[in-house]
């Protein structure tokens, strides 16, 4: 079965009405798996559904199209529920160039055994011909993976929005202009429960949108919104504001030649940008009692030191030793610093901020919370920040930001 979305557009998707287990929930309004296809010159698939119904969602599509024609199989996010139908469909779409990002390929030919098929490696900016439309892909980090892109359809105005925007219902209307019932608290609870924690990278995304013309947003999940679009943007807009906080920071480092410090100008900013006061303090430079009074008043402290010779320098292991005479019941701490070859001393200001009384950041936690991968505590930068070693220091900085402005 098919639904016609646009001229040569389909929606090829499932609607699976089953109680669905996801992410330690159960979707007891079970949800869609979106997927379309574009029956332009050079026939491109956007997205497939469900790993469970691989084989139900190909034989339907072979109802549609010779899938020998299709030139394009877009996967816009890896996970199984929305790439699960792309080793059967390869299989026989043996034309098919498979279109994603550059950390989608590894995952894609290691779980469908792909490595002998093409790949076409997509960036933001990025735009593919696909014979009288145009695709144009940005890349969405961590909305909802760190693979995720989403795909623009110049010609028609469509978003092919992926897990951005969706909603968990099984609902049999598709657009949301011809459903009676009240749609929000659905897309709402999404928002929260899959988006709102990436929520620095909402905000990313929504500048990275601000400028395209959208008449139709087609998601992976639930209703294909093209009534009121511009209010379901802004609802993602509102709820990933940063909210008021009169949580306060301190960053204590120590350097030798400049890195360390520039490292703990660098988390100032980034506080500061949004919103939230940073204190930066050279423990070489302020009397112990001092460090001692501002760490009193931080809600989060940051740790930093350089390595020489394998160790911390200057006076960071005193103030670490005062610790132990400080009540820091609901404060975070955080270790970092900079690092040629070894970093010894990173992981030996962990060790004394894992026995005092901060929750300390750890990637363990980090995983455990939020299923990201590639968010490292301690914060470890080798020489100076550079272009490579700033996405991971952002990604944990962004982390910090998020809890300071929980409720
Ligand atoms: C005297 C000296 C000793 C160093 N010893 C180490 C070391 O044992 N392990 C290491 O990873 N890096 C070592 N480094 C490299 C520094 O940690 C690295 O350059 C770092 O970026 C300096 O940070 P800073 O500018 O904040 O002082 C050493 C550098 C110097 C000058």
């Amino acid at each position: 079965m098919s639904i016609q979305i646009h001229d040569n557009t389909f929606w090829v998707g499932k609607v699976d009405n089953r109680d669905v287990p996801f992410h330690r929930l159960i979707l007891t309004k079970g949800t869609t798996y979106n997927s379309y296809l574009i029956k332009s010159e050079k026939p491109t698939i956007i997205d497939t559904v469900d790993i469970s119904f691989g084989k139900e969602f190909r034989d339907n599509l072979e109802k549609e199209i010779n899938l020998e024609e299709i030139q394009y199989i877009v996967i816009n996010h890896t996970e199984p529920d929305h790439s699960g139908g792309l080793r059967t469909l390869a299989a026989k779409a043996v034309n098919a160039v498979i279109v994603c990002t550059q950390a989608a390929v590894y995952e894609l030919k290691e779980m469908y055994k792909l490595h002998d098929r093409t790949f076409l490696v997509v960036k933001t900016g990025d735009t593919l011909d696909i014979g009288g439309k145009t695709l144009s892909f940005i890349e969405t980090p961590y909305l909802h993976t760190e693979e995720t892109m989403v795909t623009y359809c110049v010609e028609d105005k469509t978003l092919f929005s992926c897990d951005i925007f969706s909603t968990h219902v099984a609902n049999e209307h598709y657009f949301n202009d011809k459903e009676s019932n009240d749609i929000l608290e659905d897309f709402k609870t999404y928002y929260t429960l899959i988006m709102h924690p990436h929520r620095m990278y909402v905000r990313e995304m929504i500048e990275k949108i601000k400028g395209l013309d959208i008449a139709l947003i087609a998601p992976s999940h639930g209703y294909l919104l093209r009534e009121d679009v511009q209010k379901f943007i802004q609802i993602y807009d509102d709820m990933s504001r940063n909210v008021e906080t009169s949580r306060k920071g301190l960053v204590l480092y120590s350097s030798m030649t400049g890195n360390t410090r520039e490292i703990a100008s660098e988390i100032k900013e980034l506080y500061e940008a949004n919103g939230i006061e940073m204190n930066v303090i050279d423990v070489n430079r302020t009397e112990l009692d001092a460090v001692v009074s501002e760490i009193n008043k931080a809600d989060i402290v940051f740790f930093g030191t350089s390595t020489r010779y394998a160790d911390m320098i200057g006076n960071m292991e005193s103030v670490l030793k005062k610790l132990e005479t400080i009540d820091l019941e609901g404060k975070y701490a955080v270790a970092f610093g900079s690092y040629g070859w070894s970093g010894e001393p990173i992981e030996i200001i962990q060790d004394y901020l894992n026995q005092s009384g901060f929750t300390t950041l750890n990637t363990s936690q980090i995983v455990k919370s939020t299923g990201m991968t590639d968010v490292y505590f301690p914060i470890r930068i080798r020489f100076s920040l550079n272009e490579e070693s700033r996405t991971g220091f952002k990604r944990a900085v962004y982390h910090t930001l998020d809890l300071m402005m929980a409720e």
